[in-house]
């Protein structure tokens, strides 16, 4: 099997960190063979492949394709991934600026972490599934989404991997009560919704992702956000994790009530409600943003966006992949739905799941230290 590299400076990607951080819902981690492995669309010649990934060392990745051994297969994904892995955005250079204006990231090992370019209506529907969940539920629900309504792209090492259903796929093959047989709870409804509202705004000459990337040549940043939270099951959270990770916005910083915590705990962030005039005036023209603004956590995103500065999306990632280690399995609360789900939450019955997470844990530095292999418990 063919293995090529990528090359990059010393601790821009730690995989087990990156993959593992409540970004991405579909790397699956072989332990006895120490790789991960996803399908990708390669492009649209090429289509969906499955991809292996293995960390050598702390710079180097080697990267292959499950029966695939062509070079123009191997030319798509080294740029796919460069794009993935966003490899032209220095993580050391970034992190040396925020400990210049910030404290919080000064003495802290922070490496590997980065802001993922993922496919748009893929970090859509992955975030959807994400709010008032954890991220071994989310997983789960990605890959049911795929197993029940993508194309089966092979079986590597007993694994099935699937494409990522696209709308069509989704408004024409599952159902509300099919997804709710799932375990998709009331973000069954919102699935389908969306399914059903790109399916009919897209030109139908145009994938999803490329419709959705094309907003960017005719609207504003704050425009797209207002397009995202068109969409049902997206709050200002979601539409602002979808804008960060899917559409390259990396300004952007999402809120929820974690960040919140930690904007009081480590930033002492007191929120002025005389601002809140200001706000509303602000988002005059975008209905949307202004109906499901929290003025609190809006106030709170935007002392981090001035502090943080053009890439504070990423600094925002960091923080919270550091918060999630301490708590395995964060759930993300989208302030502006957790009201509305939380009825429906209380009807579905409440179980115990018991999940082994399975991983390299990494020293301070990066290095891969021994094999962990824990039971965690989560209340769902
Ligand atoms: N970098 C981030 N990843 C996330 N996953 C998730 O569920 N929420 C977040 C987030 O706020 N940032």
């Amino acid at each position: 099997m063919r293995f090529d590299r990528l090359l990059f400076p010393k601790g821009e990607v730690i995989l087990a960190h990156v993959l593992q951080c409540g970004q991405a819902f579909r790397w699956v981690w072989n332990s006895n063979k120490n790789y991960y492995a996803t399908s990708m669309l390669l492009n649209d010649s090429l289509g969906y492949k499955i991809v292996i990934l293995r960390q050598k060392d702390e710079s180097t990745i080697e990267y292959s394709i499950y029966k695939d051994d062509s070079d123009k297969s191997f030319d798509a994904l080294r740029t796919c991934l460069q794009h993935y892995l966003r490899l032209d955005v220095s993580l050391e250079k970034l992190l040396s600026e925020w400990s210049a204006v910030d404290k919080n990231f000064v003495n802290k090992c922070h490496r590997g972490v980065r802001v993922l370019g993922q496919e748009p209506w893929e970090t859509l529907c992955s975030f959807i599934c994400s709010s008032n969940n954890n991220i071994s539920r989310i997983t789960k629900m990605c890959h049911s989404l795929c197993g029940e309504y993508g194309k089966e792209i092979g079986n590597l090492d007993g694994i099935s991997y699937y494409s990522f259903p696209s709308s069509n796929d989704i408004v024409h093959k599952a159902s509300e009560e099919h997804l709710r047989e799932l375990g998709f709870g009331y973000r069954a409804r919102y699935i389908i919704g969306a399914a059903k509202l790109m399916h009919q705004d897209k030109p139908v000459s145009m994938s999803d992702t490329e419709y959705i990337k094309s907003w960017h040549k005719k609207l504003s940043k704050p425009e797209i956000r207002e397009r995202f939270l068109a969409f049902p099951g997206v709050g200002p959270k979601v539409a602002d994790c979808v804008c960060l990770m899917g559409m390259q916005m990396d300004d952007v910083v999402p809120i929820d009530v974690h960040m919140q915590r930690i904007a009081e705990r480590d930033y002492r962030f007191n929120a002025t409600a005389n601002k809140a005039e200001e706000l509303k005036e602000r988002y005059k023209a975008l209905p949307l943003t202004r109906k499901s603004m929290n003025i609190k956590l809006e106030l709170a995103r935007e002392m981090f966006a001035s502090k943080w500065g053009p890439y504070a999306g990423w600094a925002q990632g960091v923080i919270f992949a550091q918060e999630i280690n301490k708590t395995v399995g964060a759930t993300t609360e989208d302030m502006h739905l957790v009201k509305r789900v939380k009825k429906e939450e209380e009807k579905s019955s409440s179980a115990t799941l018991e999940v082994k997470v399975e991983g390299i844990e990494y020293s301070n530095t990066g290095r891969p230290m021994r094999w962990a292999s824990k039971k965690v418990n989560y209340n769902v």
